[in-house]
């Protein structure tokens, strides 16, 4: 059978190999510019870290005083375990379903690679129907997301050319959902990822060595412990309404490092423990980080805060705004039942919505496997097809928002 055109797009677009540690972001821009060039686009590549392009396509709106509309994703892709994988990750391999479909197995498929080209055939599409929208649509192509956008989107939403787009609404990107709604991010969990250093009496493994580093640690991991046991007890309480909740509604703690020590018989003066802990948005931020650090001061260490998010910000969800009502009305048309809900990671929408810009997290594929950052991950054609269609009407419906 044939290929759509947009389908070889989009295994062309997942055939770059922008990868991390080392993206190839100049090809990737290459692509973007060609696209602009047929789809007639605005292009701007700028560079706020050398070799680290922000990509911007534009159209203009018949009303570009308004303002206007980022269509947001991030180009790079993660490591892959390539043994794990049945064909090579950047082949993108076409394989036959039962069902008279086609998987297309590649890195990037499902994060982010379908949304990055779902924005790019939805705006051929509704160009080549002739329709005109009333806002300007930038299409935003960013570096680094995977590996926390500090080069990328966190330097672009400073800079005066974000400005000069006067963005008043956003889309980026979402999860698979392995059942039928439609899941929505208007928010995210903020990241805090702290260090505990402490430090203490060194000496010989066999004596009885008083204030010691690691001791020093232990009720910090205790207390930590307790309150992971509690919130994962919340987590499995409904709600008052009876729905389940998800993990945007508590904060997760997870130790992820221990270090001390040299050999077994040398207690070491000082040793170290790291925690990955992601704030609900409805916690106090501020009032948190002052209990993590009265817990160092109580027991002798010190608190480092690797990544320590501090803003709360999340986009409306009620039918009083009009971009939420226009993108619920045009999910529910395209026959998709919108869920909306907190990430339970970080992505680059943080950005936008401290820049004051709301921001909604979606990847049009429901009774999808979830397979961001797995091995084999991959997308159906028909997925593609739908992700271009939803976007077309979705696209439409927000940049149509009066003033
Ligand atoms: C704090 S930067 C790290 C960003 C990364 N984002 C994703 C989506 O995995 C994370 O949440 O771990
Ligand atoms: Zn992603
Ligand atoms: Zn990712």
């Amino acid at each position: 059978m044939s290929i759509q055109p947009s389908v070889q797009r989009f295994i062309e677009y997942l055939r770059i190999k922008t990868v991390q540690p080392t993206p190839d972001y100049a090809g990737c821009t290459e692509f973007l510019r060609r696209q602009a060039e047929e789809i007639g686009l605005e292009f701007q590549a700028k560079e706020y870290v050398a070799g680290k392009p922000v990509v911007v396509l534009s159209w203009a709106g018949t009303q570009p005083e308004l303002p206007s509309i980022i269509l947001n994703s991030h180009t790079d892709v993660v490591p892959v375990s390539e043994e794990h994988w049945s064909y090579p990750p950047f082949a993108a391999t076409r394989e036959a379903t039962a069902d008279g479909d086609f998987r297309i197995i590649a890195r990037g498929a499902q994060d982010m690679k379908i949304v990055g080209l779902g924005y790019l055939e939805a705006v051929r599409l509704l160009k080549a129907r002739g329709e005109r929208l009333r806002r300007t649509l930038h299409l935003v192509f960013v570096p680094d997301e995977e590996i926390g956008g500090h080069d990328g989107m966190a330097l672009f939403v400073e800079s005066e050319e974000f400005r000069a787009l006067n963005a008043g609404f956003a889309l980026d990107e979402g999860m698979a959902n392995p059942e039928t709604e439609l899941r929505v991010f208007y928010g995210e969990r903020a990241p805090c990822w702290v260090r505990f250093v402490a430090r203490g009496n060194a000496g010989h493994g066999s004596q009885f060595i008083r204030d010691t580093a690691a001791e020093k640690l232990v009720p910090i991991i205790n207390e930590l412990m307790d309150f992971r046991a509690a919130q994962l007890a919340e987590l499995e309480l409904p709600r008052a309404d009876g729905s389940r909740r998800t993990l945007g509604d508590v904060t997760t703690t997870n130790l992820t490092m221990l270090r001390a020590g040299v050999q077994h018989n040398v207690v070491p003066d000082s040793a170290e423990v790291c925690f990955d802990i992601r704030m609900a948005p409805h916690i106090d931020y501020h009032a948190f980080r002052d209990w993590l650090q009265r817990l160092a001061d109580q027991h002798g260490a010190e608190l480092q805060l690797v990544q320590y998010w501090d803003d709360n910000s999340v986009s409306p969800t009620d039918s009083a705004d009009p971009f939420w009502a226009a993108f619920a009305r045009a999910v529910a048309a395209q026959g998709f039942t919108p869920a909306p809900e907190i990430f339970p990671a970080a992505t680059d929408s943080r950005y936008l919505r401290r820049a004051g810009v709301p921001a909604l997290g979606v990847t049009p594929l429901c009774n999808a496997p979830i397979l961001l950052h797995d091995h084999d991950e991959y997308v159906t054609e028909s997925q593609v097809l739908r992700a271009v269609a939803f976007y077309a009407d979705v696209i439409s419906a927000v940049a149509d928002v009066d003033a």
